[in-house]
């Protein structure tokens, strides 16, 4: 299907999840994954989610965890470095500026070709850290495994639901009787999901189009070899649409790593011989969902990168290390969304509003707007300054009502 006739394809499903609801949602599972939800429902029991989680062992349950509060740490962090409210002062005026947590979000974790436990800890985390009260996950039926359910009960998920693909953002942006409608949907996923959330934007929030995942390495000629192959296969594991790039300075590192790849990868893999400098400015233009940075002297390359989701900088960090455990999320924008979007964080799920307070004092100010409303021919914008100085008595002297405009 080409971009046009998946875009078709997706109106039409949402638009039937927005007229028939949980009926449609049925259908979908059905045809989609297989499976018939009608008579047990698709929300997922405290039970279900209660014993996945004793069966669990203990190994991996430390291996999540470990994940996990690196991941809060770093999202608190940054949540205190966002000023929660500021104002000033200026000639009578009082202005400031403050953020709000969005009220509801839904998570997508994706899982039709992987199960995704890192990318359940990865969205709710921020979520959680900006205040969000209503976090509701959502994954394809093949992905609700216990690994899955612990690491959603781990970041204090209550609301779980057995639903993926176009139906589940159909039923978060529109809602149906079994799930309410949620104000915000972030989290990655394939194509058809991409286009889903494109679709809804508008009616509810969304993080960013996270598809596909892509790597870009700058290599040096020194890199050892195996370094680069297994960061490049390490992506491109995840999806045969996965893009892979490898900019280097040296031919021989280039034919070497090459041969190491087995061709299904380089399938998947563009390569360019230039000078690390000339491969920044070519890395600027894809701007990749990970860059990585496997050069000796990396300080100044890095300065002069400006679009890539996530960075990972010298021989000794994978991108697999943010995939799964650093700190920031890995879900991150793809397709060269990078020049524009940012990877989801803490300020995914935050709202600004600014407030603006006007006093008596501020007569010249109420002159400007009342003259900039008559530059617009906006009588009664005009009037709603000249009120407030000029002729306050304006409505309440008037028989009868105000005249349409
Ligand atoms: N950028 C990131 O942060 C990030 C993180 C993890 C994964 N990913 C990417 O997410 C993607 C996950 O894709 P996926 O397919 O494995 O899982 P997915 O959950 O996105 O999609 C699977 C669901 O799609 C639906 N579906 C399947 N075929 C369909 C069809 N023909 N029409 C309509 N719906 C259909 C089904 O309901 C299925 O359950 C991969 O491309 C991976 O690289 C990205
Ligand atoms: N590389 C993916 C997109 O950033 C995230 C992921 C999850 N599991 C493994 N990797
Ligand atoms: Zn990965």
């Amino acid at each position: 299907m080409d971009a046009k006739q998946i875009s078709t394809y997706v109106s039409d499903i949402i638009e039937d999840i927005k007229n028939n609801g949980d009926k449609a949602v049925f259908k979908y599972l059905k045809k989609f994954d297989n499976v018939d939800l009608s008579k047990r429902g698709y929300r997922v029991s405290q039970k279900v989610i209660d014993d996945a989680v004793k069966r669990i062992p203990k190994l991996l349950k430390n291996v999540i965890k470990s994940s996990y509060s690196n991941i809060l740490a770093y999202h608190k962090y940054e949540r205190s470095q966002i000023k929660k409210r500021w104002n000033y002062v200026k000639n009578g005026l009082k202005i400031g500026q403050f953020y709000t947590p969005v009220e509801s979000t839904g998570i997508y974790v994706p899982g039709g070709r992987f199960s995704y436990p890192s990318t359940v800890i990865m969205t709710a985390v921020p979520a959680m850290a900006a205040g969000v009260k209503r976090i509701v996950m959502v994954t394809p039926p093949k992905n609700m495994n216990d690994t899955v359910l612990f690491s959603a009960k781990l970041c204090g998920i209550k609301e779980i639901y057995c639903i993926g693909g176009v139906m589940a953002v159909g039923a978060l942006a529109y809602g149906t009787k079994t799930l309410k409608k949620v104000d915000m949907i972030a989290g990655p996923g394939n194509a058809y999901v991409n286009e889903a959330k494109r679709q809804v934007f508008g009616r509810v929030g969304i993080d960013s189009l996270a598809g596909p995942t892509e790597v870009a390495i700058i290599a040096d000629k020194d890199v050892p070899a195996d370094y680069v192959v297994a960061d490049i296969m390490a992506q491109a594991e995840h999806d045969p649409l996965a893009k892979t790039y490898l900019l280097c300075e040296a031919a021989e590192k280039i034919s070497e790593i090459k041969k190491l790849l087995p061709k299904e990868a380089l399938k998947q893999l563009k390569t360019e011989l230039c000078s690390l400098n000339k491969a920044v400015g070519i890395v600027n233009n894809i701007a990749p969902e990970h860059l990585e940075l496997l050069v000796k002297n990396y300080q100044v390359l890095l300065k002069s990168v400006k679009n890539a989701g996530a960075i990972f900088v010298g021989y000794q960090t994978p991108t697999a290390s943010g995939d799964y455990w650093a700190g920031p999320s890995h879900v991150l924008p793809t397709n060269g969304s990078a020049k524009f979007s940012s990877g989801l964080s803490v300020m995914t799920f935050l709202k600004r509003s600014a407030h603006i307070e006007m006093s008596k004092n501020n007569k010249k100010a109420y002159k400007t707007i009342a003259d900039f409303a008559q530059a617009e021919s906006m009588q009664y914008h005009k009037k709603s300054a000249e009120v407030r100085y000029l002729i306050p008595s304006f409505f309440a002297n008037r028989k009868g009502r105000t005249a349409d405009i």
